[in-house]
């Protein structure tokens, strides 16, 4: 499975500028000779961080991202594993992963369960209750939103149906970027996954962004790093085998004692 990850900036609150972008950075993606399976964005890539105006820049019920991405996916058999975006469900905001699938269905539908209360996302934001798995071209797979990483028991309950693959977005600021590098690459060892993980770069406000997205391998070793901590797309080649055999040398997942585990 070849994945691309798609590094970009956001404009805060300019959802035009922003769609365009991801398209138009989407395009480019796949303007290679081998053609990757999985595209792979950023979080809260239509809006940024513009919490204060979400009630007139929210996606309502993700209608436009779906319109977009359905089409791009089913005009370009890709599957799009699309960050997230700042939706609006029933008038609540939400932070929501989609995943669409080559035929352009949605097969993930997941907010971000674990708000940054840093940031004061938690203030504006309402935390989703649902789980993230889904399958990509067969393979199980789930899907994270950044401060979600800081959270193994949740992975792990993701982790456990199966997965073999975790996706994350993030907007994950500079200072605390060699945090975001160790804990991937545990969450990778401990669930014995690849772990494929996209951060925005560009300046927001307060914060800035430096990038760091990576691929890394069930055994936590770095399969590629973007090379730049500006826009880039950075591919990998997913040697799904790999998983099977790491999980058959140490079964880690049959050893669990889960009845100790509350
Ligand atoms: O956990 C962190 O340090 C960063 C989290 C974050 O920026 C987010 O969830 O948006």
């Amino acid at each position: 499975m070849k994945v691309a990850l798609i590094q970009i900036d956001i404009k805060r609150g300019d959802t035009e500028v922003n769609y365009a972008h991801a398209l138009e950075m989407m395009r480019q993606a796949l303007a290679i000779e081998k053609k990757p399976d999985v595209l792979v964005l950023p979080e809260m890539w239509n809006i940024g961080y513009a919490l204060k105006q979400l009630s007139q820049k929210a996606d309502v019920d993700g209608t436009e991202t779906k319109r977009i991405l359905q089409e791009f996916a089913q005009k370009n058999d890709v599957n799009i594993v699309a960050g997230s975006v700042a939706t609006n469900k029933a008038g609540k905001f939400y932070n929501t992963n989609y995943v669409f699938s080559r035929n352009g269905q949605i097969i993930n539908d997941y907010d971000k369960v674990h708000l940054f209360g840093l940031m004061q996302e938690d203030r504006f934001i309402s935390s989703g209750t649902q789980r993230s798995n889904f399958n990509l071209d067969e393979i199980p797979a789930s899907a994270v939103i950044c401060y979600d990483i800081r959270f193994p028991e949740w992975l792990r309950t993701l982790m456990a149906q199966g997965s073999q693959i975790l996706f994350v977005s993030a907007q994950w600021p500079v200072p605390r970027i060699k945090q975001w590098e160790i804990l991937l690459q545990a969450r990778a060892i401990e669930n014995q996954a690849y772990v494929v993980a996209v951060n925005r770069v560009g300046d927001e406000r307060r914060d800035s962004f430096n990038g760091h997205s990576m691929v890394i391998d069930p055994l936590g070793n770095i399969v590629v790093q973007a090379k730049s901590e500006a826009e880039e797309i950075v591919y990998a080649d997913l040697d799904l085998e790999q998983v099977a055999k790491v999980r058959g040398v140490i079964p880690v997942f049959n050893d669990r004692r889960p009845e100790l585990y509350r």
